[in-house]
């Protein structure tokens, strides 16, 4: 499988008034097509700054990350135009209906506004959001509102999907939403982030995993792998492992075809 996201080496310090934090430590992982990476850890594990260096909204101090070939320090429009970002703080445009907000960013991304109305159409129906397509932002839930915010991020069929907690603050119903639309786009060959405190439904979609802390990427591989190297039967009892000390540091190896 080719890789379209590469993160190589990438470490990312911040100076605070009595110490320094290294809030992400030569941090290496890939992502092929089709493929839904879990990158999960405790709070203040370094997932947030990660993909934040990943998109190009944040420099790193050392290492690189590369969608496609582009590089996000050096090209972040290239970047910016084949991903999609979900994260549960982005707000809608409250004064905007969800049609109107969808046609202002396929408008930002270069579509005409007849592809961007019948992705409009398709979306609304995959995400079901039909029945209030035509209301103001304001007013809807906290559910329906991020399933505009999905459709937001996946409005110029990006080939890369970024997720950062995208169930927070979710019922069961809304999470089953996007996470059943996770596999969707997996089955639809995106190359897939997802961050995440779910861990069981992150257990179920994710088809590898690399498990940081303290900004280190301390276990990495498929589920079965992560068993065969912890002896533990699931990702909860991993991360108390890991929230313990347990492991120590240690970085993802290269792909071989062979794996995942
Ligand atoms: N702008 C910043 N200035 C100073 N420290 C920061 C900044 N951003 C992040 N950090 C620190 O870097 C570390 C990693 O933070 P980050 O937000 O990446 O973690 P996270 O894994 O996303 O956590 P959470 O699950 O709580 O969202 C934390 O110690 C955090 O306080």
């Amino acid at each position: 499988m080719s890789n379209v996201i590469n993160v190589h080496e990438l470490t990312r310090r911040f100076e605070l008034p009595d110490r320094d934090v290294v809030a992400a430590d030569s941090i290496s992982f890939h992502v092929g097509a089709g493929e839904v990476f879990g990158l999960l850890g405790p709070n203040g594990a370094g997932k947030t700054t990660s993909m934040r260096m990943i998109l190009g909204l944040l420099k790193a101090n050392s290492g690189f990350a590369e969608i496609h070939g582009f590089r996000s320090d050096d090209q972040p429009e290239e970047v910016k135009r084949r991903v999609g970002f979900v994260s549960s703080s982005a707000g809608v445009y409250q004064w905007l209906t969800a049609h109107e907000m969808l046609s202002f960013f396929g408008d930002v991304y270069g579509m005409s506004p007849e592809d961007c109305e019948a992705r409009i159409e398709l979306l609304s129906e995959l995400l079901g959001f039909e029945k209030f397509l035509h209301r103001r932002c304001a007013g809807l839930s906290t559910g329906e509102k991020q399933r505009i915010n999905l459709a937001r991020a996946m409005i110029h069929d990006p080939s890369v999907m970024i997720f950062d907690e995208p169930t927070l603050g979710l019922d069961v119903v809304g999470s089953q939403v996007i996470f059943r639309h996770i596999d969707l786009l997996r089955d639809q060959g995106k190359a897939i982030i997802l961050c995440t405190h779910r861990l069981e439904q992150a257990q179920r979609v994710c088809d590898r995993f690399g498990l940081l802390h303290e900004g280190k990427l301390v276990l990495g591989g498929t589920l079965a792998e992560l068993q065969q190297q912890t002896g533990r039967q699931d990702l909860v009892e991993i991360f108390v492992d890991i929230i313990e000390g347990k492991y120590s540091s240690k970085e993802i190896s290269a792909p071989e075809e062979s794996s995942v």
